[in-house]
């Protein structure tokens, strides 16, 4: 778990922002209580077949009703933020129109929770779960879901801009389009070569009518998250240099170059061919507006090839000295340092957080009580991932990044989607049985390298 190099080179900038992240449709369960409209993925999860096991969100971690008790938690892990995204259709049964008070009243009281603990809370406006009532008008595939999302974004800045100083439009578009529009194992599950660059657009489209709209309403900050996965050769032949040109291009450049630089990368037209449409000027001049900060979600790399794959043409090389955790991903820390030089050098200096980072490593299904009676959970891998790419996020920083914060994916184990619950990423164990949660061993240690500022690592 040491480091080679001095505890006190790992200090990090004043002010670093220490946190935690999670998502509505993930932790909260009661995804209809109080007025609430279905989203996208109360639909999906109840369709057979959608998820593992048939998992859906109808309980997850119980924090609709919990959350007060969460917010304790995280005051006693010592969190300094908390990172959690709004579900629209609480908010907007039917995507539009007609506001449900309740809803927004349950937003409200966990943000004056988490200011009253000394917890600076970043909101997530869209993770994932648009309203169904607006997939059933299209959905992304809509080019009105723009004015649909800044709408909804305004009825928030209007409700909680002040107590929530950054913001953020989306999270990871990459995911929301490659899931759920090409190859379909996420909401709303579509397969589609054509819709899915429809839908990648539109999102842009839709966080640049919300960055807009802020502008006109909201003080403080907004950003957008993107997961970036770097990319390495396989060999040093040509036909693997052009297939990580593509896969970097589709996974990486296709969300940051139009929201910073209006533009798409080349190789786009290339991996969809006719199925590219030719967007007009305005829709980028929409798309890219000044943003505040950049959140990154990192969690792995991947060694690529040029294979014969839909529609990239690339292939994943798994590497036999590598560690891999439950999810197939490789822990590659140096990946992140790569990644944040990456942005800085192509973006320019943007200020950027850390949005997500984690591991999904196997725990029990039930914490036992150790030789003291107190439950606890021994979790040295995932201790061991976080303690790497934190430092890996240290190098960045000495490389002359402006990385301002890191929320690790996740507090709470919880629902991973179509995975269901067998993927466990948080620091805090939970029971699902009895809803119970237990700090893991590296939620323990997290709270000391928040308490220290990094010099515990
Ligand atoms: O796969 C782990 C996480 N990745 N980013 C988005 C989150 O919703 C996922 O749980």
């Amino acid at each position: 778990m040491t480091d080679s190099r001095n505890a006190a080179d790992r200090t990090f900038p004043n002010g670093f922002l220490w946190g935690a992240a999670t998502a509505a449709h993930q932790i909260e369960g009661s995804p209809m209580a109080d007025g609430a409209g279905p989203s996208i993925w109360t639909r999906f999860a109840h369709t057979p077949g959608m998820t593992l096991n048939g998992d859906t969100g109808d309980v997850a971690c119980d924090h609709y009703r919990r959350w007060k008790e969460d917010v304790k938690l995280m005051k006693e892990l010592g969190l300094q933020a908390y990172r959690f995204s709004v579900s629209w259709s609480r908010i907007l049964p039917e995507g539009t129109g007609r506001v449900n008070q309740a809803g927004l009243d349950f937003y409200s009281r966990l943000v004056d929770e988490l200011l009253a603990n000394g917890i600076e809370p970043l909101l997530t406006l869209y993770h994932w779960d648009m309203p169904a009532a607006l997939d059933d008008r299209g959905g992304w595939l809509n080019r009105d879901c723009a004015d649909w999302f800044a709408e909804y974004g305004q009825v928030m800045y209007r409700a909680l801009d002040g107590r929530v100083k950054k913001w953020v439009t989306l999270n990871e578009p990459w995911v929301i389009t490659d899931g759920g529009y090409l190859h379909g194992a996420l909401a709303p599950g579509h397969r589609s070569r054509f819709e899915a660059p429809i839908a990648s657009h539109n999102l842009m489209r839709a966080h640049g009518a919300a960055v807009q709209a802020y502008r006109a309403e909201g003080k403080h900050e907004i950003g957008l998250v993107v997961n970036i996965e770097p990319k390495y050769a396989a060999t040093d032949s040509a036909e693997d240099a052009a297939a990580v040109k593509r896969a970097h291009a589709y996974m990486n450049e296709q969300y940051l170059d139009p929201a910073l630089l209006g533009t798409y990368p080349p190789e786009l037209r290339e991996i969809f061919g006719e199925a590219w449409p030719e967007w007009p000027q305005a829709d980028f001049d929409l798309i890219k507006q000044k943003l505040d900060f950049i959140g990154v979600n990192y969690y792995t790399r991947s060694v690529t090839k040029d294979a014969v794959s839909y529609p990239l043409n690339t292939g994943v090389v798994r590497q036999p000295s590598g560690t891999y955790t439950e999810t197939g991903w490789e822990v590659f820390p140096q990946g992140l340092t790569d990644t944040l030089t990456w942005v800085k050098d192509r973006y320019g200096d943007i200020p950027m957080y850390i949005t997500e980072n984690g591991a999904a490593f196997f725990d029990p299904p039930v914490a036992e009580p150790d030789s003291t009676g107190q439950r606890r959970v021994r979790d040295p891998l995932r201790m061991d991932y976080l303690q790497k790419h934190i430092g890996a996020i240290h190098d960045a920083i000495q490389a002359g990044c402006d990385i301002r914060g890191y929320m690790v994916w996740s507090l709470l184990d919880n629902l991973e989607w179509s995975l269901g619950y067998s993927k466990r990423f948080g620091v805090v164990h939970v029971n699902y049985a009895t809803q119970d949660r237990t700090p893991k061993d590296s939620a323990r240690w997290y709270s000391k390298v928040i308490a220290s500022n990094g010099k515990f690592l």
